[in-house]
């Protein structure tokens, strides 16, 4: 299983900085969410994580330096479901999913047994079998969610770092979405993922890390994280708290 360190990241953009001076260890078996306010630079750090956008700093993959990695290694150890990702290609489902053995694989090899496993695994995990001879291009914006996160699952990596997984999910599967996540923290990989949902991140994450103007601003439980007081700051909003251990917040209103 693999942790991954950030020492001091920061990514500039088209000459603006993006992501400053983040910190921070994650380490395998635990469910960490990142939020924050758009262009807060959620999705840049976790690029960043990947080695796929230039970054000051040091990222460590378990013991290795990113750069002392090929984007095979990287991507063998670390399974990544981008943003809202559109498709362009008119594959099957089933071949579509099967794109996340790619890093298990070398040109000249061909999928085998284990991979099929794994492909058959994911897609049943994310519960998109009875989608397996569809056309991905016709698919439902849900669907198509669900079918890129069994992609994901098929790389059998030890972390996966998912950007807005639940985007475009109908509530039932928001919740099937988050069970998956938990369940692979659960048995032992790194999970880092990027929500919008306040109620399902403090419900279902080990740890909460928010983001505002690029900074990390507060990292830890989530149910130190959630504060009203940090709602008030980075979202610029009141929200109510209730239910058990406080941990169902309602936005209420915009403060400014
Ligand atoms: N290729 C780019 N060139 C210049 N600026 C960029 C580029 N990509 C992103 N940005 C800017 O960097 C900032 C952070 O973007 P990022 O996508 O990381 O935010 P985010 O927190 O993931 O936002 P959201 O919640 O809206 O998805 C934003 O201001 C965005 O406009």
């Amino acid at each position: 299983m693999v942790s991954i360190v950030a020492e001091h990241v920061g990514v500039e953009l088209a000459g603006r900085p993006v992501v400053r001076d983040v910190s921070a260890a994650f380490r395998p078996g635990s469910f960490v969410g990142i939020l924050g306010p758009n262009g807060a630079g959620k999705s840049t750090l976790v690029r960043a994580l990947l080695g796929l956008v230039p970054a000051s700093g040091l990222v460590r993959i378990g013991e290795a330096p990113l750069n002392d990695l090929t984007r095979r290694q990287i991507a063998r150890k670390v399974a990544y479901l981008p943003q809202g990702q559109a498709l362009h290609w008119p594959l099957s489902v089933e071949r579509l999913v099967a794109l996340g053995r790619l890093p298990h694989l070398t040109p000249y090899s061909r999928i085998g047994a284990d991979d099929r496993e794994a492909i058959a695994r994911a897609m049943a995990l994310a519960e998109v079998d009875m989608l397996a001879g569809r056309i991905a291009t016709e698919l439902s914006g849900g669907e198509r969610a669900r079918v890129l996160l069994a992609r994901a699952l098929a790389v059998e990596a030890s972390a996966l770092i998912a950007d807005e997984p639940l985007a475009s999910l109908d509530p039932a599967h928001q919740l099937q979405g988050m069970e998956i996540l938990r369940g692979q923290a659960d048995s032992g990989k790194l999970v880092l993922a990027v929500f919008h949902d306040l109620n399902l991140a403090m419900r279902f994450c080990d740890r909460l890390l928010v983001l505002d103007a690029g900074r990390l601003v507060a990292d830890g439980p989530p149910e130190t994280v959630l504060t009203p007081q940090l709602l008030a700051d980075v979202y610029g909003i009141t929200a109510a708290f209730g239910g058990a251990g406080q941990r169902l917040v309602v936005p209420l209103e915009r403060m400014r």
